[in-house]
């Protein structure tokens, strides 16, 4: 066959994985360009963040999911509904184990979570993704392929393909787009070249906030913080388009937290560390929107907000 006669294919494919297994990383090497936030801990990646994978012959729409974990509140639970739903509606799913850490609890329960939608006549094709194979030797990565094939006989199923990667020496990233565009449909372009993220900045905007309040006190407030954008408005009077001079914008966030002890932490004394939050996330922000803002931080105490669906719906979930 020529090129010319390649059929042209488009379509989504759904990143999953334990926190921390590269899902960020790896959707970065694919779409070769930095769109999702990226962060050494875990659990940062709550919002489905898409980037695009833009070939000749295809179009590929990436979706980077918050990441599957054994619901322990309402807002689990939710989260993981979501997950399902994206999962059944892509056209195939790359479930990410790092090579260099054997398959755990977590994995398996991914897995327990993927094998209904491994069956049926709308069966959706998982592809098992074997991340940071530069961690390893080619021994372990051997036996670490094995164990990989053998979770999924476990469960009397098949992985549609196993791809060992690593996102960091771009080591076969090429080959994985090529496994992940095989199964998608036929069909034209769905977005156009150029368009790297479809996440609304306000989602990105509150990553970036998000990240910047977490640092150094994760420990201390692991799942307790949620942060909304209320609104971004153009404070009349600045910019110029005549001149290119791009206008300020006011950038108002709240950051809610569970008890007043963590509002405590956020704030720290005398208001020192919220600034110090305020003037990271400012700094990614006006390198995000390309211009610069004015950003507002207000700490609020929501208690239980995980649990009560109210606060949740508010909060966006
Ligand atoms: N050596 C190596 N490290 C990697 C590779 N891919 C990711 N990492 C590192 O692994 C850590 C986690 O990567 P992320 O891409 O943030 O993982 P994630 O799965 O998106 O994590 P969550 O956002 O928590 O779901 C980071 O410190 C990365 O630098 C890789 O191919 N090789």
């Amino acid at each position: 066959m020529t090129h010319d006669d390649t059929p042209h294919r488009s379509g989504f494919a759904c990143l999953v994985g334990r926190p921390n297994v590269g899902k960020s990383t790896l959707t970065n090497a694919l779409v070769g360009d930095k769109v999702a936030i990226m962060s050494a801990r875990p659990q940062t990646t709550r919002h489905t963040i898409r980037g695009i994978v833009h070939r000749e012959d295809a179009q590929l729409v990436l979706v980077d999911t918050p990441g599957l974990h054994r619901p322990r509140t309402l807002l689990g639970e939710r989260l993981n509904a979501l997950v399902a739903d994206t999962l059944s509606e892509v056209d195939v799913v790359a479930f990410c184990l790092p090579a260099d850490q054997k398959i755990g609890p977590g994995d398996k329960y991914i897995a327990t979570q993927l094998a209904p939608l491994m069956e049926g006549r709308r069966a959706v094709p998982v592809v098992a993704v074997v991340t940071k194979s530069d961690l390893v030797d080619r021994g372990t990565l051997a036996e670490h392929l094995i164990a990989v094939d053998q979770l999924a006989q476990s469960m009397d199923r098949d992985w549609s393909a196993i791809v060992p990667v690593s996102a960091k020496g771009g080591f076969q990233v090429a080959e994985l787009t090529d496994v992940l565009v095989a199964h998608l449909p036929e069909g034209p372009d769905m977005y156009p070249d150029g368009e790297l993220t479809d996440e609304p900045e306000e989602t990105m905007i509150a990553e970036l906030v998000r990240e910047a309040a977490l640092e150094g006190v994760r420990d201390e407030l692991p799942h307790s913080l949620a942060v909304v954008v209320d609104e971004i408005v153009e404070r009349e009077g600045t910019g110029d388009p005549d001149k290119g001079r791009p206008p300020l914008l006011d950038v108002r966030v709240h950051l809610f937290v569970e008890r007043e002890s963590q509002k405590g932490i956020i704030i720290g004394k005398g208001g020192a560390r919220l600034r110090e939050v305020g003037s990271v996330a400012r700094e990614g922000i006006e390198k995000l929107l390309g211009t610069r803002i004015y950003l507002d931080l207000h700490v609020k105490v929501a208690k239980d907000w995980q649990r009560d669906p109210k606060q949740l719906q508010r909060l966006g979930f």
